[in-house]
This record gives structure tokens, C-alpha cells and sequence, in this order.
């Protein structure tokens, strides 16, 4: 006879947990008291209380035991948006989420906790304290945005309220904070190059930038409070700082706490979006013979050009959400934490 370990509630797994969001994400569960099991391709730290378990999502017998006895699993993995490899996103976001949600299934997992991002109801166009119920995007402007949306779909039609597996997703917007691969590299990168002299549009679009704490609160509530009777069975959920910043505050912030220059001149926006789509078509044409990745792609000229912000209150609402660290002190505690990627840094 097999008798099956009674999965401690105090026991989960994090996907992709040695990631940015993820390694946030596990430090704050552990803080709480949780063991935690860490399944990701990559094992990037060692932690006290931390079982690793390197493997692709995509192979279910690599994933089970990680899964194996845990009530509740967060999946935050993805590949990075900027590898704009399609073929890789369908794999590893549509398959890999389906595979997953089998081996949660088969595993008995009571809880499946998916990172979306606020970006699947995103195509270009102004989004005012948009709320959940916006829908999808009918042309998703990049293949990262398409597989996101499939993927949401995926976790949420599986949540099964009669006994099943539990699922809500948690649509995050614009996360930084320390050790963020992506967003400040990315900035410093530009103004390093000479090119973040320019403000795309009028500079007045007001956008979502979360700190990362705040998305890891927002992951810890939803899956307190996820329950078969809960509202949030099988629903979506924005999580922001709830202080929508214009965009170009935003980066002349960090740059200048950086010790860079602000950008002062302006561009029109529908000149810059129009030689991004000349680029991108370029780079398209040409892929057979050079592969060159154009740093100014459609997709981040309207994100720095439109508004993009979303509202909370659904969180606030059915989960007590509430941001724990401001805008302000955030940036802060960003610019801090990258002495290397200070202006005249060796
Ligand atoms: N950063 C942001 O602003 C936002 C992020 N999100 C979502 O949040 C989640 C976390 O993002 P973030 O922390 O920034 O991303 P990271 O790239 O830092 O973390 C993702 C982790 O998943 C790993 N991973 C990728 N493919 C696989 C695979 N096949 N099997 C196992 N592990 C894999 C990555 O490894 P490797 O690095 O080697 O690829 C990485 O360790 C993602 O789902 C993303 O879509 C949503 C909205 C905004
Ligand atoms: C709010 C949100 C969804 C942020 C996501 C993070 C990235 C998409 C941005 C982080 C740094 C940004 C950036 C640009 C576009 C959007 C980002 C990549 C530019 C390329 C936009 C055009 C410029 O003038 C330079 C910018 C550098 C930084």
C-alpha cells in the first residue's frame, strides 16, 4: 500500500524561481515561514530552506518532484520578452504552462498561483485605470504578449472548484527593483550608447512601474487567499504600485540617480513609431542573412509613448491588497542597489 505524505500547508514551489521576480518571491515565502521548493533551469543562489531542482517546464518528469507533496505552486517562469523567439515563448509558455497544469493535476497540487502580466489586454492604444475585465489583445504586438495571453487562458479555464485545482492569475506591470535584469541594464545601456537624449511624445503618458515587493505581496495574498469559494477561483488580478508615473519621470529618476543625464528633447511619437516598424520590417526582411536586433522595436516605442496604467481595486477588494513600498522609496532602494551601473563605474 502507498500512503501519500499529507503536503505541509506551509510547503510550496516557485517555477522559474531563480529569476528576478522569483528569487523575490522565495525570500519573502521563506521570511513567512515556508519551505520551498525551487524548480527553474538555472540554479542561481543557495538558500537555507531552499530545495533546488534544475529542469525545462516543459519536461513533466523533471518537474514532478519538485511538485510532489507541496499544496501550492507559484509559476513565474518565461523567457526573457527580449529574445523575441517565438518558436521559444510557444514552447516554454503554452506547452510548458499545459504541462504544468498535468502535473499539478496529477500531483494533487490544491493551488496553482500563475504571473501573468497587465500587458495581455496591451496593443498599442491608451489604457486608462484599465480593470480586469478589458479584453484581450486581438492583435498582440509581439509573440511574448501572444504566448502570455494563451498562457493566462490556460491557467485560469483550469481551476476547478469541486475538488480540483485552484487558479487565479496575477497580472503584474513594468516590476524593478534590485537585481532586475532588464529594466534599468536596459536604460543604462541606451544612455551609455548616447541614445536616451530624446523623450518619445509629449512626455506626459502616465504609466505603472511596480516595485518588486509589491508584486511578491500581491503573488502571497492571492494564494492566502484562494479558496474554493473565493472570488478569485479562476480570475485575473492587477497588481501595481497604485501611483501611475509618467513614463518619462519615471526613467529620468533612475537615470539621474544613476548620475546619467534626463533626456530633454522631443521627438514626435508617430515619426519614432514609424522607423520602429521600418526597423522591425528590416530586421524581418534581412533575418536570413544577419540577425540584428533593433533596440527601438514597435513594441517599446508604445510602451514609452502611451499610457499604460491599470487599477488595483479588484486586489484591494478581494484580496486586501495594498502596495507596501511607494514609488519614491522603491527607485531608491533600486538606484542603491546597482553601484556597477553607475555613471563612470569601472
Ligand atoms: N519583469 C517584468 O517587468 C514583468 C514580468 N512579468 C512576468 O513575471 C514572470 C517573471 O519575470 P522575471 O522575473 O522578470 O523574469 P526572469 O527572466 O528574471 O525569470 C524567469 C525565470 O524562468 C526561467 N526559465 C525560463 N524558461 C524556463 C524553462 N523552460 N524551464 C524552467 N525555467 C525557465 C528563467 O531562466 P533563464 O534566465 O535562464 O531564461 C528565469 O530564471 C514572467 O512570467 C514574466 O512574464 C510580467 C509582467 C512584467
Ligand atoms: C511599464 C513597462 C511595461 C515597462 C517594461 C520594461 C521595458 C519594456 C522598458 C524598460 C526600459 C525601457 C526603455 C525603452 C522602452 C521600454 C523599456 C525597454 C526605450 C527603448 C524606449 C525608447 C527610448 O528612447 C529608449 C528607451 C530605453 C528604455
Amino acid at each position: 500500500m502507498t500512503t501519500r505524505v499529507r503536503p505541509s500547508s506551509k510547503r510550496c514551489a516557485v517555477i522559474g524561481g531563480s529569476g528576478f521576480l522569483g528569487r523575490h518571491l522565495v525570500e519573502k515565502l521563506l521570511e513567512r515561514g515556508y519551505s520551498v521548493a525551487v524548480f527553474d533551469i538555472r540554479q542561481s543562489y543557495e538558500l537555507p530552506g531552499v530545495t533546488f531542482y534544475q529542469g525545462d517546464l516543459c519536461d513533466k518528469e523533471a518537474l514532478r518532484p519538485a511538485l510532489k507533496d507541496v499544496p501550492l505552486v507559484f509559476h513565474c517562469a518565461s523567457p526573457a520578452p527580449a529574445s523575441d523567439d517565438r518558436a521559444l515563448f510557444q514552447r516554454v509558455n503554452v506547452q510548458g504552462t499545459r504541462t504544468v497544469i498535468q502535473a499539478c493535476t496529477e500531483l494533487g497540487v490544491q493551488k496553482l498561483v500563475l504571473t501573468s502580466s497587465a500587458s495581455v489586454v496591451y496593443e498599442g492604444a491608451d489604457i486608462k485605470n484599465g480593470t480586469e475585465d478589458i479584453p484581450y489583445a486581438a492583435k498582440p504586438m509581439d509573440y511574448y504578449t501572444e504566448t502570455k495571453i494563451k498562457q493566462e487562458k490556460l491557467v485560469l479555464q483550469a481551476c476547478d472548484k469541486e475538488g480540483g485545482l485552484l487558479t487565479v492569475a496575477i497580472r503584474p506591470h513594468g516590476i524593478f527593483g534590485p537585481r532586475d535584469p532588464q529594466l534599468v541594464p536596459i536604460l543604462v545601456d541606451t544612455a551609455r550608447r548616447g541614445k536616451m537624449k530624446f523623450i518619445i511624445g509629449d512626455g506626459t503618458n502616465l504609466v505603472d512601474f511596480t516595485f518588486v515587493e509589491n508584486v511578491v505581496h500581491g503573488h502571497i495574498l492571492a494564494a492566502e487567499h484562494l479558496r474554493p469559494e473565493s472570488p478569485l477561483c479562476g480570475k485575473p488580478y492587477h497588481i501595481t504600485n497604485d501611483e501611475p508615473i509618467r513614463f518619462w519621470d519615471f526613467m529620468s529618476k533612475v537615470l539621474v540617480g544613476l548620475g546619467y543625464a534626463a533626456p530633454r528633447y522631443h521627438l514626435p511619437y508617430m515619426l519614432v513609431y514609424g522607423l520602429a516598424m521600418l526597423l522591425w520590417l528590416l530586421a524581418l526582411l534581412l533575418r536570413p542573412l544577419v540577425a540584428f536586433k533593433p533596440t527601438f522595436t514597435p513594441m517599446r516605442v508604445a510602451l514609452a509613448g502611451t499610457h499604460h496604467y491599470y487599477s488595483c481595486e479588484a486586489a484591494k477588494r478581494d484580496m486586501g491588497y495594498k502596495p507596501l513600498v511607494s514609488l519614491t522609496e522603491g527607485i531608491s532602494r533600486t538606484v542603491e542597489s546597482y553601484p556597477h551601473l553607475r555613471h563612470g563605474a569601472p
